[in-house]
């Protein structure tokens, strides 16, 4: 299939905000146009509304008490083993509070039915699979919630076997970063040998009879690489070979990401504000969003994802997740041992701001990349109103409002500053 033509956005094309129910100071809303808003608003008519699952037009009322899971929708049982252990909560209300003057989405509570079956999903793979952490790191996996994170991130996923793809390489990827990076015995001295032989996890070496059992058995060698081993295993499963390899590219980005955030480290260098930021588009949430197709039992073909444009939106949505994390992250990561660079942190240092000052600003800075997003998003979808095309956008955009309800609802790893 040859990719239908379309001009790179135009900043005088009309932006357009991809959701309905958003919480947008009226003098920033800006309306598309007519033509736009049908497109981005999709099929309408009688029985179209199961194709926005995560859509709504009022802005979620916290419930009140524990509700009792509803089966409004029909998961495809898991076929792992119930695990042994408590999985993560999945009924309980959703807590914490939105940054102030953060431009986002509410998105609705996650389904707590499908919530419950990744959680046990989840940790069954990660105790009896991968054996992926000894027993008193149990709570601060729990405490991660996972289930809620790709629950609500992937509302389009058609069974739970699909959710199950992305929160092993959620969970994965997190091991990394913490077991080779950061929390958890991570360093930045020896990280570039480490990532790289982890990569073969995803990316396999091809050599001689005689060295290929070697690395074969290297994988299994600690948790992080055999977390990755595992979660690709199944990803593979579902992905299509060019949907696999966006993957690898988007993996092999972080671990670039990665090694810049260990170089400055090293050398306790303070990048530049536009250095950093180029920095954290790499060691980024991007490998996350850009599997809503395989997650969602779609391809968006690779002619298509290779677009300029679309490369785009994907880094300015992957750029607005990731700075999400430093706004939430920022108070935890000022607690911990040395100095950890995020984007507050970063403009206070270059720029002589105060740590409020340079908070807000970067409050600010997460805002325009979102504005950019949509506006990018929104551009693509008109110049190209092909149905993976407009279903990937959405798949997107919704990826991005899940992030940010899972930073903002869990209190047990994030808590905001008191700039207010
Ligand atoms: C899931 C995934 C691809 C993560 C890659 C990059 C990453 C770990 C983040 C974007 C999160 O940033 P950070 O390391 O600052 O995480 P915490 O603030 O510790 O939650
Ligand atoms: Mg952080």
């Amino acid at each position: 299939m040859s990719a239908p033509e379309f001009s790179p956005p135009s900043s005088t094309l009309p932006a357009a905000t991809a959701h309905a129910g958003a919480r947008v100071p009226a003098a920033e809303v800006r309306t598309p146009g007519a033509g736009l808003r049908q497109i981005l608003r999709g099929p309408s008519g009688l029985g179209t509304a199961g194709l926005y699952p995560a859509r709504h037009d009022k802005p979620p009322t916290p419930p009140k008490a524990p509700t009792p899971p509803t089966p409004s929708m029909a998961p495809t049982p898991l076929t792992h083993p119930t695990s042994p252990t408590r999985p993560e909560p999945s009924s309980a209300p959703a807590e914490g509070n939105p940054i102030p003057g953060i431009y986002h989405h509410p998105v609705p509570e996650p389904d707590p039915v499908r919530v419950d079956a990744v959680s046990r999903g989840i940790k069954a793979w990660a105790l009896e699979e991968v054996d992926l952490y000894p027993e008193d790191w149990e709570e601060e996996f729990d405490g991660f919630s996972v289930a809620r994170y790709m629950v609500a991130c992937h509302p389009d996923a058609p069974t739970v076997d699909h959710l199950m793809l992305a929160a092993r390489l959620m969970v994965a990827e997190n091991a990394v970063d913490d077991c080779y990076c950061e929390d958890h015995g991570g360093s930045p001295v020896g990280l570039g040998g480490r990532l790289l032989l982890a990569h073969t996890a995803l990316d396999p070496l091809h050599t001689t009879r005689e060295y290929q059992p070697r690395w074969a058995e290297s994988l299994h060698a600690d948790a992080p690489r055999r977390a990755y081993r595992s979660a690709m295993e199944y990803f593979l499963q579902q992905a299509s070979p060019s949907q696999a390899d966006r993957f690898r590219h988007d993996m092999s980005r972080l671990h670039m990401g990665y090694l810049a955030e260990a170089a400055w480290a090293q050398t306790d260098h303070v990048p530049e504000v536009w250095e950093y930021l180029a920095m954290r588009q790499f060691n980024n949430f991007r490998p996350c969003p850009t599997i809503t197709d395989t997650v969602g039992g779609y391809e968006l073909p690779a002619d298509l994802h290779a677009q300029p444009a679309m490369q785009r939106v994907i880094a300015l949505a992957g750029n607005a997740t990731t700075i999400v994390n430093d706004l939430y992250s920022y108070t935890k990561e000022l607690a911990a041992p040395g100095r950890h660079l995020n984007l507050p942190v970063v403009i206070a240092e270059r720029e002589g701001a105060d740590e409020r000052a340079a908070y807000l600003k970067a409050v600010e800075v997460h805002n325009d990349l979102m504005r950019d997003f949509e506006a990018e998003a929104a551009a693509l979808a008109a110049a190209c109103p092909v149905p993976s095309v407009l279903r990937f956008l959405r798949g997107v955009a919704v990826w991005v409002d899940g992030n940010h309800y899972w930073h903002q609802t869990n209190t047990y790893r994030y808590s905001l500053p008191d700039f207010w």
